[in-house]
């Protein structure tokens, strides 16, 4: 094997270092051919049997000049909880030849890359005044998101919800800083600025009338055609902002079974043709996009690279 081509774990420093290459990524994505981001929709394969799922999400960036592919399985309703929900390896080629570089672990990855993706629609659309920030989830996800939003923005308060309390009860011990249990995603959610949902639910638990007006949600679970974490309600009555058209029209069940509308992409917002309603209640709901684990991986592999 090439010295170079090696299997090895990660560790970001902080995920806030995503954040500057990951908003180029989304601006370059929604600026069409001459953004140079090349991404086909991912495939999934259903593994029915065992509710499981194998994702392949490749993508080319010619700014980057970064080819990767991530391969991603996730599964519903684990009975060995030894075993996380969703793994992932990507694979990082050199583009001039084809040749493999490097295969990464891809877990640490898409836990950073997605809640830095949660965090900058959240600097765009976020109130004014945003002192309570709700999760509701309290696995993988979540933990990446609270790592970053309490990084970077100032709330109050953090209420956290899980369908079991003891994991709830886990997570706020576990995590550097307060957090408070709740005994329902009803009394999390009240008087929330900002929202998010990482659960593996596949019906709503997140209700319109439970939400403050102008607040801003970020809607990470659900990504099936048939799965839900919003209701028609909170989908029909915000602001909507995807992280690919394409895909959300593919893939988000409350996307699709709302029929609500897509207002913009992230990107677009980051580049400045599409503004950010920030006064009005938005979702953002991510699916999460190859092009995040290519500047990901690239940002670990050169950092790997210069310290060797
Ligand atoms: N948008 C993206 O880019 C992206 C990337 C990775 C993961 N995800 C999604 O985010 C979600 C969370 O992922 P994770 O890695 O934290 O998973 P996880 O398995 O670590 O955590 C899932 C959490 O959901 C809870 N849960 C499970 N079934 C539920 C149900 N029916 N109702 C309510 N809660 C339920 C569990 O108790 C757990 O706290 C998943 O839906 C996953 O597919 C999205
Ligand atoms: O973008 C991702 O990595 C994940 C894979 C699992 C389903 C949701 N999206």
């Amino acid at each position: 094997m090439n010295e170079k081509r090696k299997m090895y774990r990660l560790h970001f420093p902080s995920a806030s270092l995503l954040i500057p290459p990951l908003e180029t990524a989304l601006a370059n994505f929604s600026s069409g051919p001459e953004g140079g981001v090349v991404q086909p929709l991912r495939t999934v394969v259903p593994v029915e049997k065992y509710n499981g799922f194998l994702g392949v999400m490749p993508a080319y960036s010619a700014v980057d000049d970064a080819l990767t592919t991530k391969l991603v399985t996730f599964y519903e309703n684990m009975k060995d909880t030894s075993v996380p929900s969703h793994q992932a390896t990507v694979f990082l080629f050199d583009p001039r030849n084809g040749t493999l570089k490097a295969v990464i672990d891809g877990t640490v990855i898409t836990a950073k890359r997605t809640a830095a993706v949660s965090a900058i629609a959240t600097k765009f659309l976020k109130p004014a005044v945003a002192d309570v920030l709700c999760i509701l989830g309290a696995g993988v996800q979540a933990h990446s998101h609270y790592e970053i939003f309490t990084e970077l923005f100032s709330f109050k308060e953090v209420k956290i919800w899980n369908r079991s309390r003891e994991k709830a009860e886990t997570f706020a011990q576990s995590v550097k800083g307060p957090a408070q249990v709740c005994s329902s995603a009803q009394e999390a959610v009240t008087g929330a600025d900002v929202i998010i949902t990482v659960t593996m639910a596949t019906t709503p638990i997140l209700f319109g009338s439970w939400v403050k007006s102008g607040a801003h949600i970020n809607a990470v679970g659900a990504s099936r055609p048939d799965w839900r974490e919003l209701d028609d309600d909170v989908m029909r009555n915000s602001v909507l902002y995807v992280d690919s058209r394409e895909a959300a029209l593919t893939e988000s069940g409350d996307v699709i079974l709302s029929g609500a509308e897509i207002f913009a992409e992230l990107g677009e917002v980051v580049k400045g043709t599409k503004p950010a309603l920030s006064e009005k209640t938005t979702v953002f709901k991510s699916l999460g996009m190859a092009i995040e684990d290519t500047v990901a991986a690239k940002l670990v592999f050169d950092s790997w690279s210069s310290s060797n």
